[in-house]
């Protein structure tokens, strides 16, 4: 079944008659386009009608067999306002703005408007094969551009230009980054999301690389905590206890296993270690389309792990003053339990 036979299926099962669409992944992800900023998509009984404008009339002929409607705003609300007319409709409340709700309720004063609830969610959860495969290619690109700039960490050089040198190999093999490259070293290494500054690496530290490659639309998550030189006892020990956790969640991960139970036992481990305080955000996520999507690996998730699911395990610790570390692997989850998608090696200190 695709990915629109099963978002259709899931409007039927929650009541709706259609959805209009304007989150540029799920545009992506049900037509096909590409530039879904610039676009929306109409799901109604009668068809699929994806709206973009002329800057990407031969795009859309190119990129999605779906009937497209070129127009603007307010065009595009009165072409659809025929086709929505005494329906049932949902949209994406994390995503639609509250002006962009009331143009429509404006324009379709006969379609009752309500949220989509988890349904989209839901449905990326899962990978198909092909984002799987993609995924997997994506990390492998990643992999590859971390072997070939690994060297290039050392003493004496600039955060920014390992980022650079990341940034740029992922475009040349055609790719791009994911996020903005995270390279923080010493104690910048303090800050979980520290992008990577004028900073000039020193010996005796450990620098944190996060990265991901973007390929065909889809993400890969990677981070790995270099040492610099010989790291002092303190940074050592920190290091063995955030790979201990980060070795056990991934040991752990299978088909049924609730993801809050993997976060609590990363956690616990590290509390064991006296880190638990220094373990300032949630264990993983799920990836896909988006770098950050459910399934969420934290407290107060209600998740449970599937296989097709892609989640990232990334414990870490984060001393503000000393430094940090994080080890993060992106994780295929599979009916015998887990496939670990990323392969940069990482220290053992
Ligand atoms: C700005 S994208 C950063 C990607 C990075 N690899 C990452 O996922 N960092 C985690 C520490 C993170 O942001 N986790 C989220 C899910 C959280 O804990 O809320």
């Amino acid at each position: 079944m695709t990915q629109l036979e099963q978002m259709r299926l899931a409007l039927t099962g929650a009541g709706l008659e259609g959805a209009w669409i304007s989150d540029p992944a799920h545009i992506r992800l049900l037509s096909g386009f590409t530039s879904g900023a610039d676009a929306k998509l109409l799901l109604t009984p009668g068809g699929v009608t994806l709206y973009t404008d002329a800057r990407y009339e031969v795009q859309a002929g190119e990129e999605t067999r779906l009937p497209t409607f070129i127009a603007r705003p307010p065009e595009t609300l009165e072409h659809a306002a025929a086709q929505v007319a005494g329906l049932r409709l949902g949209f994406e409340a994390e995503h639609l703005t509250v002006a962009a709700l009331d143009e429509l309720r404006g324009a379709w004063p006969d379609t009752t408007l309500q949220p989509l609830g988890p349904l989209l969610r839901e449905l990326r959860m899962v990978k198909t094969a092909v984002e799987i495969e993609a995924i997997r290619d994506a990390q492998t690109l990643a992999d590859q551009v971390f072997a070939e700039v690994r060297p290039l960490i050392r003493a004496g050089v600039r955060e920014l230009d390992i980022a650079i040198e990341i940034e740029t190999r992922l475009r040349r093999a055609g790719a791009t980054v994911a996020f903005d490259v995270i390279v923080a070293s010493g104690p910048r290494g303090a800050m979980p999301h520290g992008v990577a500054s004028a900073r000039i690496i020193g010996d005796g530290e450990l620098v944190t690389v996060d990265m991901g490659a973007r390929l065909r639309g889809y993400n890969s998550d990677m981070t790995r905590t270099v040492a610099v030189g010989e790291p002092g006892e303190e940074l050592r020990r920190v290091y063995r206890a955030v790979l201990e956790a980060e070795e056990a969640a991934v040991a752990a991960v299978r088909p049924g296993v609730r993801a809050a139970d993997l976060d609590t036992l990363a956690r616990d481990l590290l509390t064991g270690h006296g880190l638990g305080e220094a373990f300032a955000h949630s264990l993983g996520h799920g990836i896909g389309l988006n770098v950050h999507e459910g399934p969420g690996l934290r407290k107060v998730s209600e998740d449970v792990l599937r296989s097709g699911m892609v989640i990232t395990i990334e414990p870490g610790a984060y001393l503000p003053g000393v430094g940090g570390v994080r080890i993060e692997d992106l994780v295929l989850v599979t009916d015998e339990g887990y496939e670990v998608l990323s392969h940069s090696e990482k220290e053992r200190l």
